[in-house]
């Protein structure tokens, strides 16, 4: 079985003409654990793919009002001792652009030994629960796992967010110390954060601890530079934007001077947010969990010094420092929102348009894979349109492997790796039940 390991991966290798050294190396390692026999299962791919040609433009969206709370100064020491502790739920969003690594730092949350039970509520953009199997692959540390899928929690699922949060707290208060959400790669943070405020159902129970983005060092460049469509938003910009601990994910896949270029580039969106550069999500939990909340009422007075409610930096963080204010904005404003859906608002409304030639496709097929066809169709694929495939996900049932074969694309970087086995669904076991119970039947008939 070694050698059609080394020749599939060199198959791979010739066909993906764009990959770089660490792909490569990694390819080979991947496909050298191919052995063993029988597998049945059906296999799951999902795509994330740009099918357009795009205008110009930026824009943003979420301005945030809040009631001041300013008290004169001698009345402070008799407020401070009335104020009840905060004991509501902390929650933290973990956010970043298709395939920047949002995933990889959950597993690493929920396997790491910080002795906090967690509640992950996770969103995938396909209308297939990948993620879903790849977290509670790996997560026993999770108290309680919710899918939403296929849809936005920006948008089309944000009310599904609610009565989530809801369900959460009324059936398992006191279980779990911390919400972790993972949105999809194509959020706009914005009215997830404002869901925190507005919905009294969540406000109630739940604070805001911080928004964690990822940033995949390789591609973000890219998509922050796509220019939109009148009234449709930057996510990948956006996403920095409301970013409380910024994560320089995946440095392994590029120089130095590439980093610290970014770096200067995302300071110039958001120069108040904690950096730190990393790969595979390893950062210290304190960095992500526990930051200390996302404090609305600063975005009021940022917002109202600065006198604009337009301004990146004008949402409020619990910084312990700042970053050059190189206001160089590579991005513009715009106001000319798409009012294509209003979301329930107590303080103010905020509409947004995601960019509609971003489309997912899923697909599901029963049987089992040739590994080296399906590598050679991928492998064509990729060369072809890597570009506008942003991401790309599935899990396949390998012809020869026991185990599940999961895949993992962002534009021209691929790679994949045998998992766990294949566990039988609900059904199947079902299925199973039904088919030992009538052998049963037949061997007691049969004496
Ligand atoms: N080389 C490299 N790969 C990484 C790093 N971090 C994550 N990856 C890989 O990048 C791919 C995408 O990672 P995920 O954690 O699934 O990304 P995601 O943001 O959750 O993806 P979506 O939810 O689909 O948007 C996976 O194959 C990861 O193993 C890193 O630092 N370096």
């Amino acid at each position: 079985m070694a050698s059609l390991s080394i020749d599939i991966a060199t198959t791979f290798m010739g066909l993906a003409k764009l990959q770089t050294p660490p792909f490569t190396g990694f390819c080979t390692s991947v496909f050298q654990n191919l052995w063993k026999t029988r597998s049945t299962s059906s296999s799951r791919i999902s795509f994330a793919v740009n099918s357009y040609a795009k205008p110009n433009r930026f824009s943003r969206g979420f301005t945030a009002s809040a009631t001041s709370t300013s008290t004169p100064q001698s009345e402070d020491s008799v407020i401070l001792t009335n104020i009840p502790q905060d004991t509501r739920i902390p929650a933290t969003i973990i956010t970043g652009f298709l395939g920047s690594g949002k995933t990889t730092l959950l597993n690493h949350i929920l396997t790491a030994d910080h002795g906090k039970r967690i509640a992950v509520i996770e969103n995938e953009y396909g209308e297939v629960d990948i993620d879903g199997s790849l977290v509670a692959a790996k997560a026993e540390g999770a108290e309680e796992i919710m899918m939403l899928n296929n849809g936005c929690l920006c948008c089309t699922v944000r009310g599904d967010l609610v009565r989530m949060i809801a369900e959460l707290v009324s059936r398992k208060k006191g279980k779990f110390d911390h919400i972790v959400i993972e949105t999809t790669g194509l959020a706009n943070p914005a009215p997830i954060i404002q869901t925190f405020y507005a919905e009294d159902q969540v406000f109630n129970d739940v604070k805001l601890d911080g928004v964690v983005t990822l940033v995949d060092s390789k591609h973000v460049g890219f998509h922050l530079d796509e220019t939109k469509p009148k009234g449709v938003v930057n996510e990948a910009v956006e996403q920095i934007a409301y970013a409380d601990r910024i994560i320089i994910n995946k440095t392994d896949l590029v120089g130095e001077s590439e980093v610290s270029s970014l770096i200067q580039r995302i300071k110039n969106i958001n120069s108040m947010a904690h950096l730190k550069r990393t790969q595979f999500g390893k950062v210290d939990l304190d960095y992500v969990l526990g930051i200390g909340g996302f404090d609305l009422e600063r975005i009021e007075s940022s917002v109202g010094a600065e006198g604009s409610k337009e301004d990146h930096h004008g949402h409020g963080h619990d910084h312990d420092h700042h970053h050059d204010h190189e206001h160089d904005h590579d991005h513009h404003h715009d106001h000319e929102h798409d009012h294509k859906h209003e979301h329930h608002d107590h303080h103010h409304s905020h509409d947004h348009t995601h960019d509609p030639g971003v489309s997912s496709v899923s697909i599901v097929c029963e049987g089992t894979l040739d590994l080296e066809k399906a590598n050679m169709w991928l492998g064509t694929l990729l060369i072809e349109r890597s570009d506008d495939i942003y991401r790309m996900k599935g899990l396949l049932s390998v012809q020869g492997m026991d185990e599940r074969f999961v895949f993992q694309g962002v534009h021209d970087i691929f790679q994949g790796s045998p998992d766990r086995p294949w566990r039988l669904n609900r059904e199947e076991i079902l299925v199973e039940a039904e088919f030992l119970q009538s052998l049963i039947a037949r061997y007691m008939e049969n004496g």
